[in-house]
């Protein structure tokens, strides 16, 4: 007879709170990433950035991660030493990196910088401002990044073969609550205070909440660990480079780590322009304009949940990412098409990307649990969000750069903190023609996943609920 012990993983209550406590950091990780994103006409007027620096600050989230193989660390340090370090580490991180881009933007910093390799211009003449910013963002995206590993490993801890795919979908669902108000907050928090860095000193606030928040989980989740220990329940959690080697091997690994990169950098970069889109296109105030994308999030976060609980009950989680795949190129393609300029479509169009954003996310995260066991998860959440990160970093860069270059349409003057200033006006088509192709490729690879998964029998199309 198999003895069943009872932990606190198996009292629903417990496991329901500890959700709520790794997501309140989750929330405030994700509102600063995108608090800057309503303030990019205001970065160009106030900073004197142009679109190129703009997307070079934004793109600043992915490079340490990606060239210092941050991310990679990170899933190595959480795989040896536990979500709790892991997780008060994070969070010391970004804080630190929130500090720096603070002082960046509050007026410390100006004039601008170039860098040379010989006589190989390696960066072009970049406000100073955006450059130190963007080292700040960083820094805070090494510990965002290392929080969200480190985040999904505790959900899939606590909530495997329980109601996993809805947890992941309720942590990730919190973090588009603060990606929503990063949307809609910023402007009229400038526009109150006077401050173009008043919305990061509200994050830094925020996650100092999120670091006492987080110990409080590390209470629990160490009393857990003691409980396994008890019953004789062993986590085989010390990293090895091996897993390294095993995860990198497998296919369907592979097919899910290039429909991640594709498909978010066809949704997080152009959150970071949807604003501008909104403002350039739509002709409204960049004030009103964070309504609309905000509903992107705010759709997603109700949205997350309920495809996730689906997914648990009845499975297709393989069916559900082709079908997210294809309406992010149906909203892209349509956003391209310069006489669709009604904001109503605008509106009707972010939400369908708003439930494109919670099918891929909803079925993806849960199902990478299924194809690498829980033992080198870290690592393989490490090196999944490692590629996707070259996307975060990337892609930014590229439309910032294309919108300087290509889709330049003319110049106006507005009045901005009681001064006339010229303003530059963008043609968003081939930006969102670039988005539309990213969504296009995510499709294939959707297909050769579910593909993938008939064939090896990974289960991504059965529930994730033992009955
Ligand atoms: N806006 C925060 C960026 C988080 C990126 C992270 N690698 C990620 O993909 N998280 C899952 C998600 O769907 O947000």
């Amino acid at each position: 007879m198999e003895q069943i012990h009872k932990t606190l993983r198996d009292a629903k209550g417990m496991r329901w709170l500890v959700l709520i406590l790794v997501s309140f950091t989750m929330l405030c990780a994700y509102y600063l990433t995108d608090a800057m994103a309503p303030l990019q006409e205001r970065c160009q007027t106030s900073l004197s950035w142009s679109a190129t620096d703009y997307g070079f600050f934004t793109s600043g989230y992915g490079w340490f991660n990606v060239f210092l193989l941050m991310l990679v660390f990170s899933g190595m340090i959480l795989d040896k030493l536990g979500v709790r370090f892991t997780g008060v580490l994070s969070i010391i991180i970004m804080i630190a990196g929130a500090f720096v881009k603070y002082w960046a933007i509050s007026g410390h910093v100006d004039g601008t910088f170039e860098m040379h390799l010989g006589s190989y211009q390696l960066l072009a003449p970049t406000a100073k401002s955006a450059v130190v910013a963007g080292l700040g963002f960083a820094i805070f995206g090494v510990g965002c990044e290392m929080f969200g590993i480190t985040a999904n490993k505790a959900v899939v801890r606590w909530f495997r073969g329980k109601e996993m795919a809805l947890a992941i979908g309720l942590n990730t669902s919190t973090g588009r609550i603060g990606t929503a108000l990063a949307m809609f907050t910023p402007v009229p928090l400038v526009n109150m205070t006077g401050h173009l860095s008043a919305p990061v000193i509200l994050s830094l606030l925020l996650l100092c909440i999120g670091f006492l928040i987080f110990l409080l989980f590390g209470v629990l989740d160490k009393k857990l660990d003691k409980e396994e220990a008890a019953a004789g329940i062993s986590s085989d959690d010390e990293f090895k480079f091996r897993d390294i080697i095993d995860i990198a091997k497998n296919k369907a690994f592979w097919y899910i780590t290039a429909l991640c990169v594709l498909f978010y950098s066809a949704v997080f970069p152009f959150i970071k322009f949807a604003t501008n889109l909104i403002v350039q296109k739509f002709g409204i105030s960049d004030t009103f304009a964070g309504y609309i994308p905000a509903l992107l999030p705010f759709s997603a976060l109700l949205l997350t949940p309920l495809f996730g609980s689906m997914y648990d009950r009845r499975g297709r989680g393989a069916s559900i990412m082709v079908l997210g795949s294809l309406l992010l190129v149906f909203v892209h393609l349509l956003f391209s098409i310069p006489s669709l300029n009604n904001l109503y479509i605008a509106v009707g169009l972010v939400m369908v990307l708003g439930v494109a954003f919670s099918m891929v996310p909803s079925a993806m995260w849960p199902s990478v649990a299924k194809i690498i066991p829980e033992n080198k998860l870290g690592t393989a959440y490490a090196m999944v969000f490692w590629v996707q990160n070259w996307g975060i970093m990337g892609v930014p860069l590229l439309i910032g750069n294309v919108l300087d270059k290509y889709c330049i349409s003319g110049h106006v003057q507005k009045m901005v903190d009681g001064k006339m200033i010229e303003v530059t006006q963008y043609n968003y088509t081939i930006p969102m023609l670039i988005f539309a192709c990213f969504g296009g490729v995510a499709i294939l690879f959707a297909f050769l996943l579910k593909h993938e998964d008939a064939k090896k029998g990974y289960g991504l199309e059965r529930p994730n609920i033992n009955k």
